[in-house]
């Protein structure tokens, strides 16, 4: 399954200051987001279901693609396009099996070594990650921002497209695809936006600038 990965929003309610779900989706389908991922992690499944199969509609009408953070039977129920999978979930295969071919069944990862196993099992898509440090998710004290150089590795470890989370901004994102990530991720930098349309379109904006620049980069085989 290909599948749009520049812009991807991660939805996360208890960032957006008051906002729903809903009303930040919308604003980020205006503002030409490609991807969303309901994360709703402290909702139940019934409310993570309600929220996905609010967003089914709008989201397909827009042609926006729609996955479902862990939980592969809320992503089937709510008919969504498939799930974003990490270390404590399905693993890639029993939710293909799940889901379907067509399905878009996404991978996080840190290192090489995990982004070879994920492309290896299957997964149609890289989130790397975390490229900078950010509040927005729990980590281990032993788990640090990877960083740029780690990004660029896994990206020419794999075929598969990657985007690059955590900490990324419209300020950053540039770097992030310059860097080899075919798209960003983010979940603040629209959530919490007072714009979050106009965030929107700054992180399209960013993302095709860093495109620009890593064709231009002589360093990169095939560019000028
Ligand atoms: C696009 C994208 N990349 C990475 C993650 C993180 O997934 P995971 O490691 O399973 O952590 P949780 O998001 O489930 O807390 C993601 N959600 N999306
Ligand atoms: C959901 C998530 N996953 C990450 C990872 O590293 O796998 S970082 C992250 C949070 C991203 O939020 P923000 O854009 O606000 O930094
Ligand atoms: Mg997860």
């Amino acid at each position: 399954m290909s599948v749009t990965l520049d812009t991807y929003l991660v939805t996360q309610e208890d960032l957006s200051a008051g906002r729903t779900t809903t009303e930040i989706v919308d604003a980020a389908i205006a503002g030409g987001i490609d991807i969303v991922q309901v994360r709703e992690k402290h909702r139940s499944a019934a409310d993570q279901l309600a929220i996905t199969r609010e967003l089914r509609e709008p989201t397909a009408d827009a042609g926006v693609a729609l996955v479902v953070n862990d939980r592969v039977d809320v992503a089937v129920a709510a008919e969504a396009d498939g799930v974003h999978l990490g270390d404590d979930d399905l693993p890639v295969a029993p939710a293909r099996d799940q889901l379907g071919e067509d399905a878009i069944i996404g991978r996080s990862v840190s290192t090489v070594a995990a982004a070879a196993t994920a492309e290896e099992n299957g997964a149609d898509y890289l989130g790397v990650g975390a490229v900078y440090a950010t509040s927005s998710k729990d980590v281990d004290a032993d788990e640090q921002a990877i960083g740029l150089d780690t990004l660029t590795e896994i990206a020419e470890a794999v075929d598969i497209p990657i985007v690059g989370i955590g900490g990324v901004t419209p300020g950053r994102a540039a770097d992030v695809v310059e860097a080899g990530a075919d798209g960003v991720a983010v979940i603040s930098a629209i959530t919490a936006a007072d714009d979050p349309e106009d965030a929107t379109r700054a992180l399209a904006e960013a993302v095709r600038s860093g495109k620009r620049r890593r064709a231009d980069d002589p360093a990169v085989e095939g560019s000028a």
